[in-house]
């Protein structure tokens, strides 16, 4: 099986054209692929394939095997992948994915590829899944939940995946490794949830670090930095421009008047191989 190895500020993906290559089961390929001692390793696989309603379709597959419903660093990656190879002469693609139609846009200065541009669609906030004051229409905005006996305020919101965010002082004190997993599966998530503690630098400026929903620490996530971004804003705490700054590097995100997040950042490819099935 052809694959090619990308990356978007380090959240690392394997890459296949679905078009060129029979795949029986997905969940089970993606823990083999992604697996980084038996396997090529990386956060996800991706497929891409033509599209019916969209130039493209995306499915990702978290390195446990689950099927996530989107994924903003690898629409980056296929976005680029899908015009150096060939697929395509556009510049802006659509692409299905299972959270709707997503649109990557290559931004390019003197024939050098800059950044890639994606409208990530719209923010969706959580309502309640549990009883809080009654309200029907409560959003979970800075909402307490208690994990292993600690109190951690959480904002969630979905990209079309789920998110919830906590803000903290400081975010490099944060045990990732020991809380992600607690918070990923609360009882509070019934469909389990991308976590992503937040330290606010200023009006446009905040620093993140994430667990993802079945991959773990990730250097890098795009709808994590665009569901941070939302939560800034409905917190008070920055303007609705501002600049992510994770483990892997720095993403640029506006939430825009009509209501879309747009994303910018890089797409990277490191090397095309064989895979042995
Ligand atoms: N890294 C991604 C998100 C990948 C999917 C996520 N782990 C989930 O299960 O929702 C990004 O850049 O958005």
């Amino acid at each position: 099986m052809e694959f090619s190895k990308w990356h978007g500020l380090g959240n690392d993906f394997i890459l296949v054209n679905g078009s060129k290559e029979t795949i029986s089961n997905y969940q089970q390929l993606a823990t083999q692929l992604c697996n980084r001692h038996f396997g090529v390793g990386a956060d996800g696989l991706v497929i891409v394939s033509p599209g019916d309603s969209a130039d493209f379709n995306m499915r990702i597959f978290n390195s446990d095997g689950s099927e996530a419903d989107m994924c903003g660093n690898a629409t980056r990656c296929v976005a680029r992948y899908v015009y150096e190879n060939g697929m395509t002469d556009k510049t802006t693609i659509t692409l299905s994915t299972l959270a709707g139609i997503i649109t990557p846009e290559l931004l390019f200065r003197d024939a050098v590829l800059e950044t890639v541009k994606v409208d990530m669609g719209e923010p969706r906030l959580t309502r309640k899944k549990i009883p809080m004051t009654g309200n029907p229409d409560e959003q979970v905005i800075n909402i307490p939940i208690t994990v292993n006996n600690s109190v951690y305020n959480v904002t969630a919101v979905s990209m079309g995946n789920p998110h919830c965010i906590i803000f903290v002082d400081d975010v490099e004190s944060i045990n990732l490794t020991v809380i992600g997993p607690l918070l990923e599966t609360h009882s509070f998530f019934p469909r389990k949830t991308n976590v992503e503690f937040v330290q606010v630098i200023d009006r446009n400026t905040v620093r993140m670090r994430v667990w993802e929903r079945g991959a773990g620490i990730t250097q890098a996530c795009g709808t994590g930095a665009c569901a941070t971004l939302v939560a800034s804003v409905l917190n008070g705490h920055t303007e609705r421009q501002a600049v992510i700054k994770l483990d892997g590097g720095d993403l640029y995100v506006e939430w825009g008047a009509d209501n879309h997040l747009s994303m910018s950042g890089p797409a990277v490819e490191v090397f095309r191989g064989k895979f042995l099935l």
